[in-house]
């Protein structure tokens, strides 16, 4: 079985069905519909304001949806708490970083564990084996003992995504994750988030700014603009979206429509 056809039978570990989220007048989003299968890289691209990081806010139980629904592994997770998720797999990076700064690289990853509760010896040697192997994948052993607050922006982004890996997710949400990382730190995001969803079976979200690294890394992109998906597809059909390239044309993110025609 190939991967598509493994990914067409199995269910969504992510599904949000016709989710309406308002700030009094302004409707944030409008019915927005998104689903991710296991082992799939989604692309969640569009102009700012578009409704992103809300559709994130939704998806992950920080804002609580006017109307539709939120499933994660086919359970109705709508009214539960962002804890609840989370303790279910469903795993989130923000916008703006949110690490434990005045804690080590190391630490921060210890502490995503924590919740497990566990505090018999072996518990925490399987944590800190743990920690060690996701430092390890994202190539952040060297850094292991330096206070995360005093990172570069770039390193400071692996070690949030690394500390969304230190407990397996089943459902992981980037905001954001390659912005202000080298060429080099992105290669290396690409090849984590690649793996974290191929081995770990992972459903992936991605909303980033970068046209070009969405379609390299995601099978498939939607596109939202003012709270509705405008488009969906495969990169190549997003490129060949007229609707798409209008949308991003006279807005701050118009260089990007360059990157929608040349990849
Ligand atoms: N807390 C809030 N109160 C009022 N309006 C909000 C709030 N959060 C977001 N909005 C509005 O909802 C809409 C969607 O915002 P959102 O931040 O989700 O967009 P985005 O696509 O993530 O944008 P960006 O790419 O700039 O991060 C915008 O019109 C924004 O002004």
């Amino acid at each position: 079985m190939t991967v598509d056809q493994a990914q067409a039978q199995a269910p969504p570990a992510l599904a949000a069905t016709d989710i309406v989220v308002r700030f009094g007048g302004v409707t944030a989003l409008d019915r927005v519909s998104v689903a991710a299968a296991p082992g799939e890289i989604v692309g969640l691209i569009g102009p700012n304001g578009a409704g992103k990081t809300t559709l994130f806010d939704a998806l992950s139980g920080l804002r609580r949806p006017d109307a539709g629904r939120v499933l994660l592994g086919g359970a109705d997770v709508t009214r539960r708490a962002p804890v609840w998720r989370a303790r279910n797999g469903l795993r989130r990076t923000f916008q703006r970083q949110q690490l434990f700064g005045q804690l080590t690289v190391a630490d921060n990853l210890l502490v995503a564990q924590e919740w497990r509760g566990n505090h018999l010896a072996a518990a925490r040697a399987r944590r800190a084996a743990r920690a060690d192997d996701v430092l390890a994948r994202t190539g952040l052993q060297p850094l292991r003992e330096r206070y995360a607050g005093t990172l570069p922006v770039g390193q400071a982004r692996m070690v949030e995504l690394a500390r969304a890996l230190a407990d397996p997710p089943s459902v992981l949400l980037l905001d954001e994750p390659a912005s202000g990382m080298t060429k080099t730190e992105r290669a290396r995001l690409a090849d984590v988030v690649r793996e974290t969803a191929q081995s770990g079976d992972c459903a992936v979200v991605v909303v980033e700014h970068d046209v070009g690294f969405v379609m390299e890394l995601c099978s498939r992109v939607v596109v939202l603009d003012l709270g509705r998906v405008l488009a969906e597809g495969t990169p190549t059909e997003i490129r060949d979206d007229f609707a798409v390239k209008a949308a991003y044309l006279g807005t701050s993110l118009a260089g990007n429509a360059s990157s929608l025609d040349g990849g």
